[in-house]
């Protein structure tokens, strides 16, 4: 099945030369979830408004369920929702008339039975009558996304959709895009919370310096990046490491007090069994031992850090 959005080759350069985006190639499935990770002014921002034809691309194309985002632009805009990173609603409407109008910008019937589907789901049915100005600011992003759904669009675009929410509503956030997923909609979301991409994306994206550095399933880059540690807490410290260890990648840690053993998860043995052997021919007494598994977040800044390098080293 074709992918329902695909980018080509898409470059933009804004006026004054600034190079945006350099090239994006990606195909997104329907009904799966992608988060596009990346530091600030990496262009996720303007990968989203380049594909919802806020601003036009320098080259390159894309595709939306299979309409140019250019050349068929009303169509593929209606099947994008848009759920920007700034909250614009106007401060005096009533939440419900924000979905009437929406849907009819887009040239579709009024739907009471919709409206109050989405509002319910979005668990805004009590606050319809609301004023935006009188709601909370996870409330009123609720509205944006509600908002977004309401012409019915089968590709939602959330710019940070929980940039300055608290904990609590961000996981109720979550609950939510993953309904929606469950209904089919795919899903684009852009994010500087790692744990976010982790909890709910399929796919990871890495966005830098207008590139996408990679894109695999959440956990394949876990688990191909992801390294583990065995620490060992011991019984008495140590000066240094004993011969028997030498050909592990251990180090000691805590003044002496702790051996950290750093090994592939993905490797076929991990070496755990003879490091414990060796241990107890060196007569090293363990008083503890945990396991690590090294986050998204530290792949992710590895992953950041090492393509800087490798760009400013080919520059
Ligand atoms: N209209 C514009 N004219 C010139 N430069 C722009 C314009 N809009 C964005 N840029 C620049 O393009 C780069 C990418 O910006 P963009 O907003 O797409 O990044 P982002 O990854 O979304 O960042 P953030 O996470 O901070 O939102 C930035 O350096 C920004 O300053």
């Amino acid at each position: 099945m074709a992918a329902i959005l695909q980018i080509r080759d898409l470059k933009k350069t804004y006026e004054g030369g600034f190079e945006a985006l350099k090239g994006i190639t990606l195909d997104i499935e329907a009904g799966e979830i992608i988060a596009l990770l990346g530091p600030n002014g990496a262009g996720k921002t303007t990968l989203i408004s380049t594909i919802c034809g806020i601003t036009e691309p320098t080259s390159g194309s894309a595709t939306v369920g299979g309409h140019d985002i250019q050349q068929e632009f009303r169509k593929a805009r209606s099947m994008i929702g848009l759920v920007p990173q700034e909250i614009n609603l106007e401060p005096f409407s009533v939440v419900e008339d924000n979905l009437h109008y929406s849907r009819g910008l887009f040239g579709k019937p009024r739907d009471e039975a919709l409206v109050e589907r989405i509002l319910k789901r979005l668990s805004l049915w009590d606050k319809r009558r609301s004023r935006v100005r009188e709601l909370s600011g996870g409330m009123k992003r609720r509205v944006l996304i509600a908002k977004a759904l309401a012409h019915e669009p089968r590709v939602l675009f959330l710019d940070e959709p929980t940039a300055g929410v608290d904990v609590g509503l961000r996981k109720d956030m979550w609950e939510t895009v993953a309904q929606l997923k469950s209904e089919g909609v795919t899903i684009i979301l852009t994010t500087h919370y790692i744990e976010e991409a982790e909890a709910m994306a399929d796919r990871v994206g890495v966005i830098l310096k207008g590139q996408i550095l990679m894109v695999e399933p959440t956990q394949d880059l876990m688990r191909r990046f992801g390294r583990k540690e065995l620490r060992i807490e011991l019984r008495a410290p140590l000066d240094a490491l004993p011969a028997q260890l030498s050909d592990y990648d251990i180090e000691l840690a805590d003044e002496g007090q702790t051996l950290v053993y750093s090994y592939d998860t993905h490797a076929d043995r991990t070496g755990i069994a003879g490091l414990m052997r060796s241990l107890n021919e060196a007569g090293i007494v363990l008083r503890d031992v945990q396991t690590r598994q090294s986050s998204l977040e530290e792949i992710f800044v590895d992953l950041v850090s090492e393509g800087s390098t490798e760009e400013e080293a080919t520059a």
